[in-house]
């Protein structure tokens, strides 16, 4: 069956997709055509995926072989879970043969990205359950590609597919790291930011800092909550930050191809905002006391300011060098962050 403008299935989606990301939607609502409601769709499984991945309430005998299936019930109407995920995440999760309905309205070719992703994502989260910790960069880099880097994979499949952007570049596994780099970039930057969030999580936080990284600067990662630890806390931060911020120059190199206008700017405006982000992380004791978020009007003008690879190149600019010059001085005191990860980043 096709999608109908008033049709009941799509209406859900969408009020639930401005629920939960406000600012994000708007930019999914830009885009044209099919693919609005294939990313839309893409989104709110990847949420439901995310909500049964997070539910700390749901014991591991179900939640395994759950994450494991979870791709099978975008085709299964009966599916629904009245005790999984708080708010809007409930009501999703409550009222998901809605979004089974939209889905099956989908074009098959975009259900098969949809189910691949997914399927391979919950494989994913599956083995880091049985983890219970996040020990060298190389599995944080794992866990950042079946969380984030997925999500890249399959979005520039589903941009080639829709024909706004150019099959013989998107469709291509060459640009398979480009993706996962641009996922990587957005989920390091959220890790980075939600320290104090996760690790006051009640039962038990799910931290993902590595221990190859906060090993460095101490025994535990929860003593960075104590202000006596600040300044070894602030120095592992900005070693996190850098960590981060070498993804840059591969996710400039993935935006510098998009051609269309509306895929520009979904792809491109939440960038902007993760190197912002990082700006105001790094060196900022801040990050142990609160999450610390852009400024409001900054994260309105960065919407704004956002239609072009210059304007692009330019705010990565303007952020790299304030990550650069507050590392040069930090250089001069002689703590040690990587400096030229950031002045490479500068560079891109
Ligand atoms: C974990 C994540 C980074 C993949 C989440 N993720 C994103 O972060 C959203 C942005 C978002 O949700 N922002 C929130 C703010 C916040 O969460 O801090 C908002 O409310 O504005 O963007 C990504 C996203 C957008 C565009 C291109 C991408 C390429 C690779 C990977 C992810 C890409 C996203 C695209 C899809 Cl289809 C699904 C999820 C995401």
């Amino acid at each position: 069956a096709r999608r109908l403008p008033q049709d009941p299935s799509f209406k859900f989606c969408y009020s639930v997709l401005n629920r939960v990301s406000r600012s994000f939607a708007i930019v999914i609502c830009n885009l044209r055509g099919e693919i609005r409601d294939a990313v839309c769709i893409f989104y709110l499984v990847l949420r439901a995926l995310d909500t049964v991945e997070d539910d700390m309430a749901l014991p591991d005998e179900k939640k395994l072989p759950l994450l494991l299936s979870f791709h099978t019930l975008c085709y299964d109407r009966g599916f629904s879970m009245d005790d999984c995920g708080t708010g809007d995440y409930k009501e999703l999760m409550e009222k998901y043969p809605l979004v089974v309905d939209a889905f099956l309205k989908l074009s098959k070719p975009y259900q098969d990205v949809i189910v691949d992703i997914t399927k391979r994502m919950g494989a994913g989260m599956h083995d880091f359950i049985e983890k219970d910790e996040v020990k060298t960069i190389k599995d944080y880099n794992l866990y950042c590609h079946y969380v984030a880097g997925l999500v890249g994979v399959g979005l520039s499949n589903l941009f080639a597919m829709s024909k706004l952007e150019d099959p013989k570049v998107f469709a291509s596994p060459n640009l398979d790291d480009l993706s996962n780099s641009m996922g990587l970039f957005l989920q390091k930057t959220n890790i980075i930011r939600d320290y104090l969030e996760d690790i006051m999580e009640e039962p038990a936080p799910r931290m993902f800092w590595p221990r190859e990284i906060w090993g460095k600067y101490a025994k535990e990662l929860d003593e960075f909550k104590l202000g006596c630890n600040r300044e070894k806390a602030v120095e592992c931060l900005n070693h996190m930050v850098c960590n981060a911020l070498s993804h840059a120059t591969d996710a400039l190199t993935y935006m510098s191809k998009l051609r269309e206008k509306s895929v520009f700017a979904f792809c491109a405006i939440p960038q902007v905002m993760a190197i912002g982000t990082l700006a105001v992380c790094y060196n900022n004791g801040e990050v142990f006391e609160r999450v610390v978020k852009l400024r409001k009007g900054l994260s309105a003008q960065l919407m704004v300011k956002t239609k072009s690879m210059e304007d692009v190149y330019r705010i990565f600019l303007v952020f790299a060098r304030d990550i650069g010059s507050t590392a040069q001085t930090l250089q001069m005191k002689g703590s040690d962050p990587t400096v030229e990860d950031v002045l490479k980043a500068v560079d891109a």
